[in-house]
């Protein structure tokens, strides 16, 4: 079976081919996967009948997830190589994504729609999705508040701050990650408006910790900072590993992100 190491913006993964060979991990077996192979997500590649693969999502704490942007695009990279195709689709456990390339060798992946009902997020109970009873810290004073919250096929709480560099996210994340708030948890980003074009971001990863990029994290950071009239609908996402283009299109109300992608080793086993 084919394994490819790769990256989106320093989003780290493996990529095992399970097209023809059957990979079911336990969560311990996921666990050293991702410890082994130093990644933030595992993914199987698996045969799809209507679409070009379907793609399976672990994080590296062995909880499968619904939706992992970055990956999307490193899985889009491959199938557009190996197709020849203009274009592939890309079924996952939430949506249908396509993915294509665009210039200078970036990646667009198209997100599909945000899901803003409070059961989508989901939420523990019905809350102002753009800005939600979360307080974390002194209750007099709290170190953080109200985050906006959004679904990108997985759940996202964005923290809107002054300087992302203020806050200690290793400690906070957590925090926010397993908050009763959110029965299935959720990714925490800190967003810093630059401008309306460009958000500085880090995220606290659900399931993977502080990575160095989050591509539906950086959807999410998108929609809730446009959706607040703090930017234009599309912007540039500065995180740790690398940026990303976000462009949440009024045509069709779908999410798209554009970014890099690097092959950093394949091999067999
Ligand atoms: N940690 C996320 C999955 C991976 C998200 C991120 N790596 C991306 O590129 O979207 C979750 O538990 O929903």
């Amino acid at each position: 079976m084919k394994v490819w190491k790769m990256n989106g913006a320093g989003n780290a993964f493996a990529i095992f081919d399970a097209r023809s060979t059957s990979f079911v991990p336990s969560t311990d077996q996921v666990r050293q996967i991702a410890k082994d192979m130093k990644a933030d997500q595992i993914v199987a590649l698996e045969r799809d009948v209507a679409r070009d693969v379907f793609m399976r999502i672990w994080n590296a704490d062995g909880t499968e997830v619904s939706a992992c942007g970055n990956a999307t695009r490193c899985v889009g990279k491959l199938l557009l190589a190996e197709t020849g195709k203009d274009r592939v689709t890309i079924q996952t456990e939430a949506d249908v994504l396509k993915a294509f390339s665009a210039d200078n060798g970036l990646i667009t992946v198209d997100m599909g729609s945000p899901l803003m009902g409070w059961e989508d997020i989901p939420l523990s109970e019905k809350m102002d999705v753009r800005g939600v009873d979360v307080k974390i810290g002194p209750i007099d004073n709290p170190w953080l508040a109200r985050p906006a919250v959004v679904s990108m096929g997985n759940p996202h709480a964005v923290f809107f701050v002054k300087n992302v560099d203020d806050y200690d996210i290793r400690a906070l994340g957590p925090l926010v990650e397993w908050h009763p708030t959110f029965p299935e948890g959720v990714n925490v980003g800190f967003a810093q408006v630059i401008d309306r074009q460009t958000i500085r971001l880090r995220v606290w990863e659900r399931g993977a910790g502080l990575t160095k990029a989050c591509g539906t994290g950086a959807c999410a950071a998108l929609v809730c900072a446009a959706r607040a009239k703090l930017t234009d609908r599309t912007a540039k996402l500065i995180l740790d590993g690398g940026e990303l283009t976000i462009e949440w299109r009024e045509t069709d109300d779908r999410v798209y992100m554009t970014g890099p992608v690097e092959l950093e080793f394949e091999t067999e086993i």
